[in-house]
C-alpha cells in the first residue's frame, strides 16, 4: 500500500497509509475501536477500493475472517467447508477429502454434518476456521476471530493458525485487541490510530524483550499494562 487513503462518505478512515506485507511474513495490526483497522484488512482483501494513493496486491488468494463465522445456515458443517473448495477449482472428491480433514483436525468429525443453527459459537467459528485454512490462502486475514471464544479454545485455534500459515506458507495479518494473544502469532506491529498506520518495531524471542514489548503493544492500543 503506496500513500493510500479511504474515505466514507465525509470521513477519511485512513490517510497516506505506506504498508508492505512479504510473503510469508505475520503481521499484527492494534489499535483503538473505530481506528480503521478492518477496514485495513478489507483493502488487504480486496473488499474496499482505496480513494487515492497504490494498492498492489501480490497475493492471488488472500482470505479473510471474520469476528463471528458467517457460515451458510442451509448448508451442513461439512458443505460450507467444501463449497469454497469447490469454488477454487477443486473436485468433488479433493473437496471432501480436504474438508474432512480440516474439521477433524479441528475436532469436528462428530459435527461434520451438524447444521450451523446446531453448533455452539466456539465450533461455528472453528468450522470457519477450517474453511479458511482448507483453501490454504497465501494470505490470511483474521479480523479478530477469536475474541468471543473462551482463553482455552482462543489459544488453541491460534496455535493453529500458527501452525498452518508456517506449513503453508501464508503472510498472515492477524487484528487483535489482546496484545498478549498477538505476541506469540506476529513479527511486527502496526498501530492504526486516527487513520495513520505506523510500525511498532518488536524484537526478539528473548524474555526481557518480550516483556517490554508486550509493554509497548499494551500502551499503544490504549490499555493499561
Ligand atoms: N461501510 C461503511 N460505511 C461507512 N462507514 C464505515 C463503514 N465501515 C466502517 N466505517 C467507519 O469507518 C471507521 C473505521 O471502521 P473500522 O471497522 O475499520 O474500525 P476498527 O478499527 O476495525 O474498529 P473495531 O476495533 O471497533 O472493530 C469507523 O468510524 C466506522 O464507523
Amino acid at each position: 500500500m503506496q500513500s493510500l487513503s479511504l474515505r466514507y462518505g465525509a470521513q477519511t478512515v485512513l490517510q497516506d497509509v505506506q504498508l508492505r506485507v512479504q510473503p510469508g511474513e505475520r503481521l499484527g495490526v492494534i489499535g483503538p475501536s473505530g481506528a480503521g483497522k478492518s477496514t485495513l484488512l478489507r483493502l488487504a482483501a480486496g473488499l474496499a477500493q482505496p480513494v487515492t494513493g497504490r494498492l498492489r496486491n501480490t497475493f492471488r488468494h488472500p482470505v479473510l475472517m471474520f469476528q463471528e463465522p458467517r457460515l451458510l445456515p442451509w448448508r451442513s458443517a461439512l458443505d460450507n467447508v467444501i463449497l469454497p473448495l469447490r469454488a477454487a477449482g477443486r473436485s468433488p472428491h479433493e473437496a471432501r477429502e480436504i474438508a474432512g480433514r480440516w474439521l477433524a483436525l479441528l475436532g469436528l468429525d462428530a459435527a461434520a454434518q451438524a447444521w450451523p443453527g446446531e453448533l455452539s459459537g466456539g465450533m461455528a467459528q472453528r468450522v470457519a476456521l477450517a474453511r479458511a485454512l482448507a483453501l490454504a490462502p497465501d494470505l490470511l486475514l483474521l479480523d479478530e476471530p477469536f475474541s468471543a471464544l473462551d482463553p482455552a479454545l482462543r489459544r488453541q485455534l491460534a496455535a493453529c493458525c500458527l501452525d498452518a500459515v508456517r506449513k503453508q506458507g501464508s503472510a498472515l495479518i492477524c487484528i487483535s485487541h489482546d496484545p498478549r494473544e498477538l505476541l506469540g502469532m506476529v513479527e511486527r506491529c502496526v498501530l492504526v490510530e486516527r487513520g495513520r498506520v505506523t510500525p511498532i518495531p518488536l524484537i526478539d524471542q528473548d524474555d526481557a524483550a518480550n516483556a517490554e514489548r508486550l509493554r509497548a503493544l499494551l500502551i499503544a492500543a490504549g490499555q493499561q499494562p
